[in-house]
């Protein structure tokens, strides 16, 4: 990266920014950042994305529609829609896509549909993984040239924007999202792959847990569309009756989890809780030992009138981020490190001068990081591995930051004029072909 842009040449917010110059016409640049959860997308310059879809999308099987093997539905009303047969799916893998049609509509429903834009008149700065390998990076570039027809294109990895949203050139990233959660050393504006470290204690993985914490206590799971009328009650063993509404159909499984995942959300950013202090919370929390400082219980009430008190147990998710071995549901396969085992592994693998540097900058984004009390308790974990150098965490306290911080910092880049210089243009994809971004773009 040439140079490390500043938060004043960030162009105002506005409904749509002043245009830009590139290559001698006027125009403003799209920022499109794909995650596995929400894909985010607006215009270069602005503090937040004007959308946020979900990734994930219906299919409804229909034989007129034998591309997709049945019609797609995208976007926030549609898969939160009652349809016979919808099944929900995801086109992406950890931040990485896997099914490009489906991936391609998304991105371009983002485009044309949400921002009523036209995607050919706008170069696009789409964001990456560090790990994402190189046949999708040309994909993407054949996808953005050839199906969208952009001017002009740059993929910048995650980790980068996510340090420049922080305004740091050199940090250490740590990323809490849905199905991963990451460290990224990234000096001087470069991501560096020695060091960088991934696991699947994320969001994700809290909502498999809560589900299956609710499902051991005996909760009913009813998610709020298959619930006509609600009667509160507190007694799991004598529940008033569920009334729930008739659609003429049984709606497929797979839309039934989505949509208690729905309340899993509200219950984790309402509810849910991180243990401040490491290796401290009860292994057994139904044998609590005497004098235990405890914790404010917090009343839920679920979308069929269930109403608890949660106690410690609202903790118990957030814990198993760091000591996974008290995930209520066990791992099927090797239960992963936890996710300061994860940095200090990836601190360890560092060339020994630039360390002292990352502990000094570490940088924390990623909606998972919302959690109340997670950014304390990851200080006290690190503290306590590297008491020698200092361990400084920056982090937002503006959730549109924290959530949207890889996109706003594509924001920052692509409205910076130094950053016009590293534009890959149609002329140089269809000289080159798609290896273009390997060697414009490592
Ligand atoms: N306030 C909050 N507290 C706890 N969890 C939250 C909060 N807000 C959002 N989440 C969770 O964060 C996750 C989404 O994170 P994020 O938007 O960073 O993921 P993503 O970038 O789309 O996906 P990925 O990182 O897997 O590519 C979801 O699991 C969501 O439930």
């Amino acid at each position: 990266m040439a140079s490390t842009p500043q938060a004043s040449q960030v162009l105002p917010s506005t409904t749509k920014p002043a245009e830009l110059e590139y290559g001698g016409d006027e125009i403003s640049a799209l920022v499109l950042d794909p995650g596995t959860n929400t894909t985010r997308c607006g215009f270069a310059g602005e503090d937040t994305p004007k959308t946020c879809v979900p990734t994930y999308y219906g299919i409804v099987p229909d034989p007129d529609v034998p591309k997709y093997f049945g019609s797609l539905k995208i976007g926030e009303n549609a898969v939160n829609t009652v349809i016979d047969g919808m099944e929900i799916r995801n086109p992406m893998h950890e931040g990485i896509v896997e099914n490009w049609e489906v991936a391609t509509e998304i991105w371009r429903h983002c485009i044309e549909y949400k921002l009523s834009s036209r995607v050919e008149e706008h170069p696009l700065l789409v964001t990456e993984p560090i790990w994402n390998p190189l046949k999708n990076r040309e994909r993407t570039t054949e996808v953005v040239f050839e199906d969208f027809n952009v001017p002009a294109y740059f993929l910048v990895k995650s980790a980068v924007c996510e340090s420049f949203a922080n305004s740091k050139p050199s940090s250490l990233v740590i990323d809490v999202g849905h199905t991963f959660t990451s460290v990224t050393p990234v000096v001087d504006g470069i991501p560096l792959r020695k060091g960088s470290e991934r696991t699947p204690l994320a969001g994700q993985h809290l909502t498999t847990q809560l589900r299956h914490q609710f499902g051991e206590l005996g909760i009913r799971m009813a998610p709020w569309l298959m619930i006509k009328a609600k009667a509160t009650y507190t007694d799991l063993t004598n529940p008033s009756p569920l009334r729930s509404r008739d659609y003429g159909f049984q709606p497929h499984k797979s839309f039934v989890e989505y949509q208690q995942d729905r309340f899993i959300h509200e219950y984790k950013e309402s509810i849910s809780e991180t243990w401040p202090e490491p290796r401290s919370f009860p292994p057994d929390l139904n044998n609590i030992p005497e004098g235990f400082r405890g914790l404010q219980d917090k009343s839920y009430e679920f979308p069929d009138g269930y109403q608890r008190r949660f106690g410690l147990d609202r903790c118990l998710a957030a814990e198993s981020l760091f000591n996974p071995s008290v995930s209520p549901k066990p791992f099927t396969g090797d239960t992963p490190k936890g996710i300061a085992e994860m940095i200090k592994d990836s601190v360890d693998h560092l060339d020994a001068d630039i360390r002292a540097n990352m502990l000094n900058n570490i940088v924390v984004v990623g909606a998972t990081s919302l959690l109340y009390r997670f950014n304390e308790r990851l200080s006290q974990e690190l503290t306590a591995m590297f008491p020698g150098p200092r361990v400084k965490i920056q982090s937002s306290g503006q959730i549109p930051e924290r959530k949207y911080s890889a996109w706003l910092g594509g924001s920052i880049l692509a409205s910076c004029g130094a950053f016009h210089q590293l534009w890959i243009s149609k002329q140089e994809y269809d000289e080159v072909g798609a290896n273009i971004i390997e060697r414009r773009a490592k």
